[in-house]
């Protein structure tokens, strides 16, 4: 983890209930460039984490849905027998907004434990 992740990670959420714009290009790029492995797909984060088998994948579903409740904002999880794709977007806003990143740098912080 670079040091800018650790700061997003230290970060917290704040509460989305929409009117607020969709972070723009240059700052999706600058946040993304703070983490590893994320993918930007359209208006959504995106990454795979793989897993020795299903046990370990389950362990990680339910520390990030530990995140997600604690931060009251949400991933999509799509879940396999040793991966697990994180795809992140603030439906408030139909967009990127900073909590997507400070979430995804949370996991990653999960990840590395
Ligand atoms: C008040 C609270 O922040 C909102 O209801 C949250 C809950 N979790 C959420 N998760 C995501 N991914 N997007 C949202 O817009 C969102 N809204």
């Amino acid at each position: 983890m670079n040091n800018n992740a650790c700061d997003l990670s230290s970060k917290q959420c704040k509460p989305c209930e929409g009117g607020l714009p969709p972070l723009s290009a240059t700052t999706v790029a600058d946040y993304l460039k703070q983490l590893d492995g994320w993918q930007l797909q359209d208006k959504q984060i995106a990454k795979t984490y793989g897993f020795k088998n299903y046990y370990q994948t389950m362990a990680f579903v339910n520390a990030v849905a530990w995140i997600s409740h604690r931060e009251d904002h949400h991933p999509d999880m799509l879940v396999g027998y040793n991966q697990c794709v994180v795809t992140y977007t603030t439906h408030a806003i139909g967009g990127l907004s900073e909590n997507d990143f400070i979430c995804a740098a949370k996991i990653d912080t999960l990840f590395s434990i």
